[in-house]
């Protein structure tokens, strides 16, 4: 979908965004001024990107990850691509972003997980004081094919971050290629975090086989899902998967564009949202990774919009309920506040279609 195919109603909604992983976000823009900064990479547009109407398996999607970490390893890097990124996700109408990244260590370039981390903070910093109207914050991920250790290790690093980054840090991200590697084994780590104040948002199921796996890290329980393709019976999951996801009212993050084009989800229609949104289950809309995919998240509301036939009440209301589903703590100064800005300040119409 081209950008001017998406109506001024979901530009100009204000929209929460809980899931966009920060190397699968990065623009066209962005990924040619990567390119400029190293041309001897030999990286072609085509490979950083999935575009309209084309599908990748799984592992292809993963591979592009790889094209994309080769282009950003070094702090200016990061620098660059983060503050295009939040600006673009602010831009797009976002008043409320939690992005999610995972640490990496570049020995080539001097990059430690401590100062990628610090650079992130860096660039939501400078967006801040350069007056971007959007509240940004940030999870801390562990990559699930790294095991046991390192997400120990990341634990550590994300609970010091907590405690001095003024509320930037809120928590972690369990991602990665959902076909590798046992959530088991990262138990004791998701464990220790919750334990220390960290908020936890897991993919979950993200692929058929995962059901055992999902029952256990759901008795945590995490914060938030990610995808939770597969809980729903509907979708091949369980009854029992969903009557813990009810019962600790834990929210998913959907991610559309992110399921068909990876083809966990076969047709737009076929989505999961439809199941859990008739449930009145709290149904976040996100992108996962708008680079990636090529989407952003008015469209992605626009796509839910048209797929699931919601009204713009509907939608607004969609975005509004987003809000109880962030991670920044219930202050008069964080979800409070934000709500009024985001919401009782805006003038987007509701009429129409
Ligand atoms: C393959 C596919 C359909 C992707 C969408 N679903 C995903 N599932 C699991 N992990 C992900 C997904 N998208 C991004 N990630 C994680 O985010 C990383 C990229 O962002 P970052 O370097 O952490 O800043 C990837 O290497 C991967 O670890
Ligand atoms: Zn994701």
């Amino acid at each position: 979908m081209m950008d001017n195919e998406v109506d001024v109603f979901y530009r100009e909604l204000p929209k929460v965004e809980l899931h966009a992983h920060l190397n699968g976000s990065v623009s066209c823009s962005t990924i040619e001024k990567l390119i400029s900064r190293k041309p001897h990479l030999n990286i072609g547009h085509g490979m950083t990107a999935i575009g309209k109407g084309q599908r990748r398996t799984l592992d292809e999607c993963f591979q592009v990850f790889k094209v994309i970490h080769q282009l950003v390893d070094t702090e200016e890097d990061i620098l660059m691509v983060a503050t295009d990124v939040i600006k673009e996700f602010a831009a797009d109408g976002v008043k409320y972003l939690e992005l999610r990244s995972t640490p990496r260590e570049e020995k080539h370039t001097g990059l430690t997980k401590k100062s990628y981390i610090e650079t992130v903070i860096k660039a939501i910093k400078q967006c801040k004081s350069e007056g971007v109207d959007i509240d940004v914050r940030f999870l801390v991920a562990i990559d699930r094919r790294n095991g046991t250790e390192v997400a120990m290790e990341t634990v550590k690093l994300a609970e010091d971050f907590m405690l001095s980054s003024d509320g930037l840090v809120l928590g972690l991200d369990l991602s990665g290629d959902p076909t590798v590697g046992h959530g088991k084994d990262l138990l004791p780590a998701l464990q220790k975090a919750k334990n220390c104040g960290l908020k936890l948002s897991l993919h979950l199921s993200e692929v058929p086989s995962q059901l055992e796996e999902s029952d256990l890290l759901l008795d945590l329980p995490p914060d938030r899902i990610g995808h939770g393709t597969f809980l729903h019976p509907a979708m091949g999951g369980s009854q029992g998967l969903v009557d813990k996801v009810v019962k600790h009212n834990i929210p998913l993050e959907l991610c559309l564009t992110s399921n068909v084009k990876g083809q966990t989800v076969a047709r737009y229609s076929d989505h999961h949202f439809k199941h859990w949104y008739q449930m009145g289950h709290p149904s976040v809309i996100c992108t996962d990774d708008k680079g990636v995919f090529s989407t952003d998240l008015s469209q992605e509301y626009q796509l839910a919009a048209s797929t699931f036939d919601l009204s713009r009440e509907a939608v607004w209301k969609l975005s509004h309920d987003a809000i109880d589903c962030i991670f920044a703590p219930d202050t008069g100064e964080t979800a409070a506040q934000t709500e009024v800005d985001l919401f009782k300040a805006s003038s987007v119409p509701l009429q129409g279609n």
